[in-house]
């Protein structure tokens, strides 16, 4: 018998969040290497942590360098003010609530919320409860909707589809106080927009823009994918049944930046991988790097890494541009050295 519609849309999203493994095996093979000697969480978030083998080189310097780049902006946004928010889109068992947490940088946060299929919010709020070292950071936690949920006063984990409409996936965020119009807000898509369509990443771009009075948003994916390495990357991810159907909205770099000024952003700015490892990735970590394992094929690292792109933008009033100087100029300086 042939399968219904609907259990192939439902295969479907099995398969985009199946994505999620991937991302946090990635992570941990880096971890266990030495990449990210600050990252004691993750190995609690894959399951069978001990059994998974190690990635290629090319893949862990790859999870390095999209990491760091991240980081790096994440934590211009959190110096922008005394007070800001942030909402990871698609969180699925990412560590930097953590690894923030860990690094003393709570204070700074008025709330931190990550969202994604319930699937993998329960899977995450389960980790958060057996487990002292994630859970000690979330102390006054509880749990909802049937394990789907949790909440604590600076830390929410909530269940949604995001490809619905923002004002009944994000709004209650604002509607309960749970966020803030008038705090600075910053917007994660790490990896996530590609596995929807356009329209439905545009709606949430647009939701924040009118939403908060600062706004910042950074989004990372792949794209370009029209060439014969994005070919074979489309065809073995269809094998697994993963579809991209936002991956041809923005496929230059500069339409990349596009995504935010189209819907009210005022400024933005696109960086590849490879440029990033290039200019950004400061001597000393390199030369760390380079002492964990051999890489060979530094032609290839590089064409893996111009496949990958991170996007960042702001909405702000003209009168707090400058305030957002620091978040925007992270890549500014590079863009003039190009
Ligand atoms: C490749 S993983 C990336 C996870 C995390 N952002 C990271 O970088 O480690 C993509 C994540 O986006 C989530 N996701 C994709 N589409 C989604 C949607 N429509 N609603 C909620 N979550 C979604 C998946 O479930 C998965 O956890």
């Amino acid at each position: 018998m042939e399968p219904t519609a609907s259990a192939k849309a439902m295969d479907k999203d099995a398969a985009i969040r199946s994505t999620d493994s991937d991302a946090a095996q990635a992570r941990l093979s880096a971890v266990n290497k030495g990449y990210f000697p600050d990252d004691i969480f993750i190995q609690h978030l894959v399951q069978r942590a001990r059994f998974v083998p190690p990635r290629p080189p090319l893949i862990n310097i790859g999870t390095f360098v999209r990491s760091t780049a991240i980081d790096a902006l994440v934590n211009a946004w959190i110096h922008l003010s005394p007070q800001v928010q942030i909402v990871s889109l698609g969180a699925g068992s990412d560590t930097r609530y953590f690894r923030l947490a860990n690094a003393g940088k709570l204070p700074s946060i008025a709330h931190y919320v990550e969202l994604d299929f319930p699937e993998n919010t329960s899977r995450k709020a389960a980790a958060i409860f057996r487990n002292d070292v994630l859970g000690r950071h979330v102390l006054d936690r509880t749990i909802h909707q049937g394990g789907m949920e949790l909440r604590s006063k600076h830390y929410t984990l909530l269940p949604v589809d995001l490809r619905g409409p923002p004002s009944s996936t994000l709004g209650p965020l604002l509607a309960s106080g749970t966020l803030q119009r008038s705090i600075p807000t910053l917007f994660i898509s790490e990896c996530v927009f590609v596995y929807m369509p356009s329209s439905a990443s545009n709606a949430i771009v647009r939701w924040f823009a009118e939403s908060f009075d600062i706004v910042g948003g950074l989004v990372y994916e792949m794209f370009g994918l029209t060439d014969s390495f994005g070919t074979v990357m489309r065809s073995n991810l269809m094998s697994r049944n993963v579809d991209l159907p936002g991956v041809d909205a923005y496929p230059t770099l500069s339409s990349q930046s596009t995504r935010f000024t189209h819907e009210q952003f005022s400024h933005a700015t696109s960086l590849t991988l490879k440029t990033i490892r290039q200019k950004y990735i400061s001597p000393s970590e390199l030369d760390r790097i380079a002492t964990l394992e051999m890489l060979d094929e530094i032609e290839e690292l590089e064409l893996v890494l111009e496949h990958y792109v991170i996007s960042w933008g702001v909405k702000v009033a003209p009168d707090s541009q400058a305030e957002c100087a620091a978040f925007l100029a992270w890549g500014l300086k590079f863009e003039e050295s190009e």
